[in-house]
């Protein structure tokens, strides 16, 4: 089927147009959430797919010239647009200098016909490679809009080297805006494409971001960065469960900051954060990868050691007293030294045993290292069978 190719470059400048207003629109809400120069990209877009629609009627800069600068800076916001939603800088000089070599080699080849049509190419093939390359960067953050990007980018590129194709086998005379053929239906198609794909890939992908974002804040203590108490307590849950159905021992740790309030009350609450700071850092630090540290309370720890049993529970919690012993918090000059006391459970979890059981054996058993003086650790009683 043969489009009339100008009503192609109007529908799309119009769609462009629409999805720019809208973009921008909501971009003001957010400015760094990369919608605004995702909306800039359509707006440039919408503008290039005018010039196109002119051509025959103006001046060719105007139509070639001007148009293919124009979609070269839509590329070039995508990109930008694209860097912002992964809240990294933006690279402007680089990123715009690829419109602006597009300006000069067609201000300097305009009215050579394949070398202008083959710089047009080439330039739109680095930006699309760029754009590809940073999107597959970012691929591993999860998700799956980097997906349309993706796609976008490589029907784009198949595109522009389909026309690169054209014009190395001297067929660029079929390739006139204002002509209607098979060749022009399906590359000025292509163009249609990419717009939606990136234009979708982009506001899809700022919106998985922001949903990590939350999720990854319903879940983290917002002082220390460790798991909160909701978090490190679903965690818990699965441990027990997988521990009973396996059959293996598990031991958890509720460790408490020994008068604490003193540090808040001696050097201030920003002291005391200081340290529950650095206190959180150096546990996770101290303990293996399959073992998990939550907040649990204002200065409580919790603790999960899968596959531990008692002796190795006590290796590891005096381990961490030493290092805590040997690194103290420091809050700008001030050295702060602290201690913490632990109550610990350790065993095969049974039937009869659930979280809030187990927790509060361990605060049993913590209560009892706080009244044998602190800077200690107890051990909740064995279960009798
Ligand atoms: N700076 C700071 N302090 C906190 C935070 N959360 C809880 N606290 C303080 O932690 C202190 C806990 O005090 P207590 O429960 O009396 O315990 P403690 O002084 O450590 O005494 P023991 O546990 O008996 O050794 C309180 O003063 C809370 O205000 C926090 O996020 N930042």
């Amino acid at each position: 089927m043969i489009f009339n190719t100008p009503t192609i470059f109007a529908s799309v400048a119009l769609v462009a147009l629409i999805m720019a207003f809208c973009l921008i629109l909501v971009g003001q809400e957010n400015k760094r959430d990369g919608m605004r120069a995702g909306g800039a990209g359509l707006l440039a877009h919408a503008l290039a797919y005018c010039c196109f629609t002119l051509y025959g009627q103006v001046p060719l800069w105007l139509t070639y010239g001007v148009g293919n600068t124009l979609l070269a800076l839509a590329l070039a916001f995508y990109a930008a647009s694209l860097l912002r939603i992964h809240g990294q800088p933006v690279p402007w000089a680089r990123i715009f200098s690829l419109p602006l070599l597009m300006a000069v080699a067609l201000t300097a080849l305009i009215d050579t016909r394949e070398p202008r049509m083959f710089a047009a190419c080439l330039v739109l093939i680095l930006q699309c490679l760029l754009i590809m390359a940073w999107t597959w960067r970012y691929a591993r953050n999860g998700g799956r809009a980097y997906l349309l990007l993706l796609i976008g980018g490589g029907i784009s590129l198949i595109g522009l080297l389909l026309r690169v194709a054209a014009i190395a086998t001297g067929a660029a005379a079929d390739l006139p805006y204002n002509v209607s053929n098979l060749r022009q239906t399906v590359s000025v198609s292509i163009g249609t494409v990419t717009v939606m794909m990136f234009s979708l890939g982009l506001v899809l992908m700022a919106k998985e971001r922001s949903e990590a974002a939350l999720r990854d804040m319903a879940l983290h203590d917002a002082l220390t960065g460790i798991a909160n108490r909701r978090a490190i307590l679903e965690t818990f849950e699965r441990e027990l469960e997988r521990s009973r159905r396996a059959g293996t021992a598990l031991t958890i740790a509720l460790l408490d900051i020994d008068h604490f309030k003193l540090v808040n009350d001696t050097h201030g609450h920003l002291a005391g954060d200081a340290v529950l700071q650095q206190a959180a850092a150096l546990l996770r630090q101290r303990l293996r990868q399959s073992d998990e540290i939550g907040r649990y309370g204002g200065e409580e720890f919790l603790i999960l050691l899968p596959d531990t049993g008692g002796d190795g529970a006590l290796t590891v919690i005096n381990e961490l007293r030493t290092a805590v012993a040997a690194q103290p918090a420091c809050f700008g000059d001030l050295v702060l030294s602290y201690r913490f006391s632990s109550g610990l459970w350790c065993g095969v979890p049974g039937p009869g045993d659930s979280s809030d059981s187990l927790i509060a054996q361990a605060d049993a058993a913590l209560y009892e290292a706080k009244a044998a003086g602190r800077d200690s650790v107890r051990m909740a009683p064995a279960r009798r069978s």
